[in-house]
């Protein structure tokens, strides 16, 4: 929980924005001691969001999303009426019978494609595409969307090319062969990615991180080795943070808001080899709005953040609201875990909004 946001200041002045209450489309919420955790910072300012299924082991089933949301519902502080969207971990084994059972759940809204070997916990992913077109048939068919981790995992390819190369190997036969499947590139990071999605609007639509938006691959290299800053895909260069930056905030449909919020415990991350991931659910709406202010465009901030999402998902938008406030406060340093710490996207920095509930 955020502890340091000050008081409301109602003195004139402060710039101040409202905004339908916003969705998060891509979020890590774990399990054990970090759910309890992490749930909190999303619940705060997000109405819903799009749970990945990455757990050890994966939620491959309607009945184990099932069992899922219910932990998460359950860890729920009891004054939130956040809702946990889910979706399964598409293996080379999913039975086309369970893309049925999950259209008529109810509470599962994707399938999500790892490719094996990709990112955290992708062992049990997909190897084959071709092995799985069955599965995506039905989900054409039903229209459940594929979220996908769009990086070959081809060791020849140099991991700064491993989106590009995806685009090109896997997701342009997909859409090709399955011309009415919907499809979202999740957490894109090139110029290439969003100029793709900008070609296909119709029914591919990307998800894009805030941590994109702000940073480059510099950010990894700042004055030595910052493993918080390591994520899956990889920051790239700028002139690729400034595609994105113009991809989010010109309000185009296909583009929305997914922090990809992935918390692993301090001492996973500060490690000879350390796990990919960013947590920024503490401040993420809060670093979005900082994004779209410097771009001059923070009226176009609820389309991304609250209306393109549910739009293509085919949900109803939100109907309460929050306000930003461009008032600072300071991130902690880091943040309770049992056994361990979390260390935040802008640990011991300072934030310029923040997020209140409005009073509507
Ligand atoms: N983005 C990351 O760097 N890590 C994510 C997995 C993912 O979204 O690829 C995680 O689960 O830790
Ligand atoms: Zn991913
Ligand atoms: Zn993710």
């Amino acid at each position: 929980m955020i502890a340091s946001v000050p008081p409301a200041d109602e003195s004139a002045g402060t710039e101040q924005l409202r905004l339908i209450r916003p969705d998060d489309w891509h979020l890590h919420l774990r399990d054990n001691e970090l759910l309890a955790a992490v749930l909190p910072a999303t619940a705060r300012c997000f109405a819903r969001a799009i749970v990945m299924p990455n757990l050890k082991p994966p939620v491959t089933t309607v009945a184990a999303a099932a069992a899922y949301r219910e932990w998460i519902l359950a860890a729920l502080p009891a004054s939130s009426d956040f809702q946990p969207l889910m979706t399964l971990y598409l293996t080379e084994a999913t039975p086309v019978g369970e893309i049925e059972a999950a259209v008529h759940s109810g509470f599962v809204h994707g399938i999500k494609y790892y490719p094996a070997g990709a990112t955290t916990n992708s062992e049990n992913g997909v190897r084959d595409i071709r092995r799985v077109y069955p599965v995506l048939a039905a989900m054409e068919k039903h229209g459940l969307p594929l979220l996908l981790h769009g990086e070959v995992t081809d060791p020849e390819v140099d991991i700064f090319d491993r989106e590009a190369v995806f685009i090109e190997r896997i997701l342009t036969p997909v859409l090709a062969d399955f011309p009415g499947l919907k499809v979202v590139l999740e957490h894109i990071t090139t110029a290439e990615a969003a100029d793709f999605v900008r070609g296909h609007s119709q029914r591919l639509a990307a998800t894009i991180t805030v941590h994109h938006l702000l940073h480059n691959r510099n950010a990894l290299f700042q004055g030595g080795i910052r493993p918080h800053h390591y994520c899956l895909p990889v920051l790239k260069r700028e002139r690729h943070r400034q595609a994105l930056v113009a991809a989010a905030t010109s309000g185009a449909p296909e583009f929305f808001l997914g922090t990809d919020s992935a918390p692993h415990p301090r001492g996973q991350k500060e490690s000879a080899c350390g796990c990919a991931g960013i947590y920024s659910a503490p401040a993420a709406i809060e670093l979005y709005a900082e994004v779209f202010a410097a771009a001059n465009a923070l009226d176009r901030l609820e389309a991304f953040a609250s209306r393109n999402g549910p739009r293509f998902y085919g949900l109803p938008e939100n109907t309460d609201h929050i306000r930003l406030v461009r008032r600072p406060w300071t991130m902690p340093e880091s943040l309770n875990l049992a056994g361990d710490r979390l260390v935040p996207l802008r640990a011991g920095e300072s934030v310029a909004w923040s997020c209140l509930p409005d009073p509507d």
